[in-house]
């Protein structure tokens, strides 16, 4: 059953389109990594899950469904009630999406509520120090804050968990420990995972499917090893061409020539026509239809002639970084 349902969705910031018909399925009990270079629209579509979006958002076209109901729709109540039971969210800053003047154990104990056992679900993210129960959020590091920050967003055992780079701003050596804990505890409490993310190898390792946006929208999307190791869409091959290298220096994806389009309204073609190696002219002035290469849901006017070629293209010059 697809426990999230993201359907054409559009997202303006004033000027700045964020989400240009954005499509995605999160299915029960799967674990999909969403990645794309910085701006594409990872942290929109994320947050629009949960109707997170800053005040400055709107949504121009489509809808979110999160367990058949839908987001944008519902009444404050209803709402709330699908955030607390249905959704967690972690992000990449974890002392801010904490509350400062709280000590960790109340903050944990108000969502757990009258009976919740404190010690246990801080146990759970081996943060089992009686002082930590004690402490304010400034006091922890950031991989304790941020075990913290998803011991309470586990802590109701949600449907779907929407990770927004939570290990970004962490030590490599925390990094491992942190994402480890996060895929066992979602495991063991059958949550799904939305796993936004720069790093392709830890995606591919981790996650059953994937996702890739690009200008606002997810242009390829499948099982993670295949549409990693054998890409349908020339922006997956450019970015999976590059990523180890990318990975291995510990900097963030640069890995196309060119850069990401900053959109205004409406991209008129593919967005990616611009630093494709393959467009061709239709490709500047007609927009995409999905289709459907292997396991691979794809967004491409070329992806059926370039079956195939792509993984071999990945080590050939104009696309790799
Ligand atoms: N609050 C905001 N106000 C105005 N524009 C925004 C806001 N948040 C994001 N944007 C713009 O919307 C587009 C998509 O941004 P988003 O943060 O969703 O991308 P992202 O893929 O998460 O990037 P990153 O990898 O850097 O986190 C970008 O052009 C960005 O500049
Ligand atoms: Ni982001």
């Amino acid at each position: 059953m697809s426990l999230l349902s993201v359907r054409n969705l559009v997202i303006d910031y004033a000027r700045t389109r964020a989400l240009d018909g954005a499509d995605l399925e999160v299915t029960q009990g799967e674990t999909v990594g969403l990645v794309g270079e910085s701006g594409s629209g990872k942290s929109t579509l994320g947050s629009a899950a949960g109707r997170l979006l800053p005040q400055s958002a709107r949504r121009g076209e489509g809808e979110v469904l999160v367990a058949g109901e839908p987001v944008f729709e519902l009444p404050a109540t209803r709402l709330r009630h699908l955030r607390r039971r249905h959704l967690g969210f972690v992000f990449q800053d974890p002392i801010a999406s904490l509350d400062p003047t709280m000590r960790v154990g109340a903050q944990l104990g108000l969502v757990l509520g009258r009976g919740g056992d404190v010690s246990f679900h801080l146990g759970r993210v081996r943060l089992d120090d009686p002082r930590v129960v004690r402490s304010y959020p400034h006091q922890l590091s950031g991989g304790m804050a941020q075990r913290v920050a998803i011991a309470m967003a586990m802590a109701t055992a949600p449907d779907l968990l929407i990770a927004d780079e939570p290990t970004a701003a962490l030590d490599s050596q925390v990094r491992e420990e942190v994402s480890n804990m996060v895929f066992s505890l979602a495991a063991e409490a059958g949550t799904s995972i939305l796993w936004l993310s720069h790093d392709l190898p830890a995606v591919a390792r981790r996650c059953d499917r994937v996702a890739v946006m690009y200008g606002g929208r997810v242009v390829e999307s499948g099982p993670a090893r295949q549409v990693l190791g054998n890409p349908a869409h020339p922006y997956t091959a450019a970015l999976a061409g590059s990523a180890p290298a990318a990975a291995a220096h510990g900097v963030r994806l640069e890995p196309v020539p060119g850069r990401p389009p900053v959109l205004t309204g409406p991209a008129e073609g593919c967005a990616f026509a611009p630093r494709c190696p393959f467009a061709e002219e239709r490709c500047e002035h007609e927009r995409p239809a999905p289709v459907r290469i292997r396991e691979q849901d794809v967004l491409c006017h070329r992806a059926a002639d370039l079956e195939g070629t792509l993984a071999q293209r990945r080590s050939a010059p104009e696309v790799s970084a």
